[in-house]
């Protein structure tokens, strides 16, 4: 039977979500310590684990036919792939960074500066959309030492948090790229392994939806049903049933995580009371 190989992580910032999305597809894969292949007991996947900059061009190549990468990665690699969905984890920028100390008032400061960074094709181009000639110096890891061991006049590398820029004494100055994981494929796959691609974007679309969702449970007063309705989008309309006390419903609903807690004040500021919001694993629309 045909299977669909898929590139992941093999250890690092990737590696952990991007098991546990394919988990939550209900994929079942054996991830034994120190393995480089597995399969999954109930879906035709074979899964690679690997570097994560080696990544694009497995795909690229045929090795795998899918994968899970950075976005960060994807470009620097610039290798004909294509995505096929952004997967909400991962979320990081690549940013310009300089000393503490240092003044700076724009892009064009970094005229004629040692840059060090991993990322040399993203920062050449961005550089170069700039006008700015810079020297770009290529290390594979530890950049934020760079500058203090006089390395390097300025960074650009991955921030999350800011703290390791904070902790080498570093300030983020510019924001080249803002990045999350993705998953890749190749355009040659055929038409079986086309369709368990979709049918894995189908369970990855229900995940992703799932998590950007709550579900709602409130109780109404009946004269104030209305109101607290019209606040409550729902996936067609909210449900509405009678609480065993005189005059009261139970509300069902589902809410967008964005749009939360300003709807959450709208509804108690409306009347509604004993508001439960339980999370969702699925979502299919
Ligand atoms: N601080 C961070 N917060 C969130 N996501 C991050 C962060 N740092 C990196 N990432 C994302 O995770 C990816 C993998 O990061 P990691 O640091 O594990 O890479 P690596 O050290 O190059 O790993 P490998 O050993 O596979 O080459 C990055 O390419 C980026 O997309
Ligand atoms: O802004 P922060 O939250 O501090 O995250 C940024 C750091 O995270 C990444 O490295 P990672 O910790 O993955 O280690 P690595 O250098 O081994 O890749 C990245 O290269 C930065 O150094
Ligand atoms: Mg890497």
């Amino acid at each position: 039977m045909m299977k669909l190989r898929i590139a992941i992580q093999k250890s690092g910032r990737l590696h952990d979500d991007s098991i546990k999305l394919l988990k939550e597809c209900g994929i079942d894969i054996n991830n034994g310590v120190n393995k480089l292949k597995t399969e999954a007991s109930n879906f035709p996947l074979e899964v690679f684990f690997l570097r994560d900059d080696d990544i694009p061009q497995y795909v690229e190549d045929g090795v795998a036919d899918i994968g899970i990468v950075g976005e960060n990665v994807i470009l620097e690699k610039n290798r004909p792939v294509k995505v096929a969905e952004k997967l909400g984890f991962g979320k990081c920028r690549l940013s310009l960074a300089v000393p503490k100390s240092v003044e700076y008032n724009g892009v064009k400061d970094m005229d004629k500066l040692r840059i060090a960074t991993s990322y040399p094709v993203i920062l050449d181009n961005f550089l170069k959309e700039h006008g700015i000639s810079a020297e770009i110096h290529e290390i594979s890891g530890s950049v934020e030492i760079a500058p203090g061991i006089g390395l390097a006049d300025a960074i650009c590398d991955l921030v999350s948090s800011g703290s390791t820029l904070f902790m080498n004494g570093l300030k983020e100055v510019e924001v080249i790229l803002k990045s999350e994981a993705a998953l890749i494929t190749n355009g040659n796959l055929t038409a079986e392994q086309e369709a368990l691609l979709k049918k894995l974007l189908f369970r990855i679309q229900a995940v992703k939806k799932a998590k950007n969702n709550k579900y709602v449970l409130l109780n109404a007063p009946n004269d104030k049903l209305q109101e607290i309705i019209a606040l409550l989008p729902g996936m067609k309309s909210p449900t509405v049933l009678p609480l065993a006390e005189e005059g009261w419903s139970s509300v069902h609903s589902v809410l967008n995580e964005n749009a939360f807690w300003d709807i959450i004040e709208s509804l108690k500021a409306a009347g509604a009371q004993g508001i439960l919001v339980v999370p969702i694993e699925k979502m299919i629309i």
